[in-house]
C-alpha cells in the first residue's frame, strides 16, 4: 500500500482511540520505536484504556490491540477469514522470503499436531520419559559436589532432543549437528524476518535475498541429514509395504504419507519439518529454563514440591497418569509461564475481512490485531500481587473451588494468554505440559538446584522484541540430590 492509501485508511480510525506515536514525523520514529520500545506503547495504552480497542500507528502497519474480556471474545469467535493468524505469521515471519511462498496457505504439517500427536500422547509417554531421563542424564551428569550448567544452552538441548525423537526419531534425535541446525535455522528465521518485516514491500526481494543466504545454507546442511532418512525409509516401504514393521511414528513418517504430491521432495520436507520445530522447541524451551530459574530461585518450594512427587511416583513411577496427579507442580510450571511469558504483543491475527467488534469499533482489512498477554498476566484485576511468583497460586485456587480443570496449565482463556485462546490454541500445549512435568519431576527427583551466585537474584530475563526471553549466559548449579543412593 502507497503512504496515501494508508493516510486514507488511517483517516477511518479516527474514532479508535490512538495511543503513541501520531502524524508523520511520529509515526516514522514510532517505526524506529518498534525495535526500542514499542511494546510500552501497547502496556500504556492497556493500562489507560483497559476494555476497549485502541491503534498504534507505525509508517507500514496499523497495530490494534484488543483489552477486556468482550473484545477477546470477539476475536476468540471470529472466523478465519475474518481474523487471521496464519495471515499475521505470513506477515510477522515474511514466510515468503524466508521459509517457501504459499506454506501458510497449506500448514498440514501443524495436522500432525493437532491429529497425531495428541492422540498419540498416552501411548508414547514411555519413550519421552525415557527420553527425557537420558538427556538429563548426559547433558546433566548427576555429581556429588555442585557442577555449573549453562541454563539456556542445557534447556534448549534437551528440549530438541526430546521433540526431535517426535519429530525424525532416533538415532538422527540425538545428532548434535541436526539439533544445532534447528536451533540456527530458527535464529535465521526470527532475525531475517524482522529486518524484512521492516523493509517496504518494493525493496523485500533484494533485501531477502542479501541476508537469505544463510537460511538456504542452514536447509542444505539439515537436508543432508534427512535425504537419507527417506531414502532408507522409501526402499523399506518398497520392499515390505506401506506398513513396514518397525515403522517409525513420527513426523518424518507423517509428512512422507500425508503430504500432498508436489511437496514430496527431500528439500520440502525438510522444510515442513524445520517450521514445525520452529513453532515447538522455542518457547518449550524458554519455559523449561525459565522454571529451573525459578526452582532455583525460590528453593522454598522444593520440600513441597517434592512431597507430591515422591509418593505418586513410588506407587506409579513416573507416567502420563501419574504426572497428572502432580497438581502443584502443574501450579508452579504455570506460574512460571505466567509470569514470565504472554508477549506485549500476543495472539496476532490479520484482518482479512472488515471486522466490527460488539462495541460498534470497526477494524478494516489490512490491518492487525493483537492481545496483550504480558499486560493481561500482570493484571491486578486478575491475579493478586500480579508481579511476584506465587508458585502454588492455582493450586489453591483449584482446592478452593474443587475444579481440577480449570487452572491447569493446558487450561486457556481471557486471563491465560500463554497458549492463546480458541480454535488456534497452542496444540502443542498437552504434550509441552507433559514434557516440563515430566522433565521438572525428574529433577526434583534427580538433583539439588541452585542458583550459580549465592545472592538468591534471579538472572534478568532479556526482552526481544515484544517478549520477555530467558537470561541466555546465566548458569544453574546442579548436584545429585543429597539424599540419592
Ligand atoms: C511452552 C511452550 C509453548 C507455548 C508457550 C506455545 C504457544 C503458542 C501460541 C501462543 C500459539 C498461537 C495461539 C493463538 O494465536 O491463538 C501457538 C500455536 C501453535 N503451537 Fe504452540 N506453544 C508451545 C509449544 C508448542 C509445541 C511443543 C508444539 C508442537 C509440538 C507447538 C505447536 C504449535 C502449533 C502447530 C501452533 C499453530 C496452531 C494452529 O495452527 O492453529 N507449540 N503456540
Amino acid at each position: 500500500r502507497s503512504v496515501i492509501d494508508e493516510r486514507i485508511i488511517r483517516s477511518k480510525y479516527k474514532n479508535v482511540i490512538s495511543v503513541g506515536p501520531s502524524g508523520m514525523f511520529g509515526t516514522l520514529i514510532g517505526t524506529f520505536q518498534l525495535l526500542l520500545g514499542y511494546r510500552d506503547f501497547i502496556q500504556e495504552g492497556y493500562e489507560k484504556h483497559y476494555g476497549k480497542l485502541f491503534r498504534i500507528p507505525t509508517l507500514f502497519t496499523m497495530t490494534f490491540v484488543v483489552t477486556g474480556h468482550d473484545l477477546l471474545e470477539d476475536v476468540r469467535k471470529a472466523s478465519d477469514d475474518q481474523l487471521s493468524l496464519y495471515g499475521s505469521i505470513k506477515e510477522g515471519m515474511q514466510t515468503d522470503y524466508t521459509m517457501e511462498p504459499h506454506i501458510l496457505d497449506n500448514p498440514y504439517h501443524f495436522r500432525f499436531v493437532h491429529l497425531s500427536l495428541t492422540r498419540d500422547l498416552g501411548g508414547r509417554f514411555p519413550e519421552l520419559r525415557e527420553e527425557v531421563i537420558t538427556a538429563f542424564s548426559e547433558l546433566v551428569p548427576p555429581t556429588d559436589d555442585w557442577t555449573s550448567f549453562p541454563a539456556w544452552l542445557t534447556g534448549k538441548s534437551i528440549v530438541l532432543r526430546v521433540t526431535n525423537k517426535l519429530f525424525v526419531g532416533p538415532p538422527l534425535c540425538h545428532d548434535l549437528d541436526y539439533n544445532d541446525i534447528n536451533d540456527t535455522y530458527s535464529d535465521a528465521l526470527v532475525k531475517t524476518a524482522l529486518i524484512v518485516g521492516l523493509t517496504p514491500d518494493f525493496l523485500k526481494p533484494i533485501v531477502a535475498s542479501t541476508l537469505y543466504f544463510y537460511i538456504p545454507k542452514t536447509l542444505k546442511r539439515a537436508m543432508k541429514h534427512v535425504a537419507p532418512l527417506v531414502q532408507e525409509r522409501l526402499e523399506k516401504e518398497r520392499t515390505f509395504g506401506k506398513d513396514w514393521p518397525g515403522k517409525p511414528n513420527d513426523l518424518l513418517s507423517w509428512l512422507m504419507e500425508k503430504a500432498p504430491e508436489s511437496d514430496k521432495s527431500v528439500r520440502a520436507i525438510t522444510i515442513r519439518l524445520l517450521a514445525t520445530m520452529f513453532a515447538a522447541y522455542r518457547p518449550a524451551s524458554m519455559a523449561l529454563t525459565q522454571a529451573l530459574f525459578d526452582l532455583a530461585t525460590y528453593p522454598s518450594y522444593i520440600p513441597e514440591l517434592r512431597a507430591e512427587i515422591e509418593p505418586i511416583v513410588k506407587e506409579k513411577g513416573i507416567t502420563k497418569e501419574s504426572i497428572n496427579k502432580m497438581y502443584k507442580l502443574d501450579s508452579f510450571i504455570k506460574e512460571s509461564l505466567r509470569l514470565r511469558g504472554g508477549g506485549k504483543s500476543s495472539m496476532p491475527r490479520k484482518v482479512l475481512k472488515d471486522f466490527t467488534f460488539s462495541d460498534g469499533n470497526t477494524v478494516y482489512t489490512g490491518s492487525t490485531i493483537i492481545a496483550t498477554g504480558y499486560a493481561i498476566h500482570h493484571d491486578a484485576r486478575h491475579y493478586p500481587d500480579p508481579d511476584e511468583f506465587d508458585g502454588f497460586r492455582f493450586a489453591r485456587l483449584r482446592e478452593a473451588e474443587n475444579d481440577p480443570v480449570r487452572y491447569q496449565m493446558v487450561s486457556v482463556g481471557p486471563t491465560y494468554m500463554m497458549f492463546g485462546n480458541g480454535r488456534h490454541a497452542c496444540p502443542g500445549r498437552f504434550l509441552v505440559s507433559a514434557l516440563l512435568k515430566t522433565m521438572l519431576a525428574h529433577v526434583l527427583m534427580t538433583y539439588d538446584v541452585k542458583l550459580e551466585q549465592d545472592d538468591g537474584v534471579r538472572p534478568p530475563d532479556k526482552w526481544f522484541t515484544f517478549a520477555p526471553a530467558p537470561n541466555e549466559t546465566a548458569s544453574l548449579m546442579f548436584r545429585k540430590r543429597a539424599n540419592l543412593a
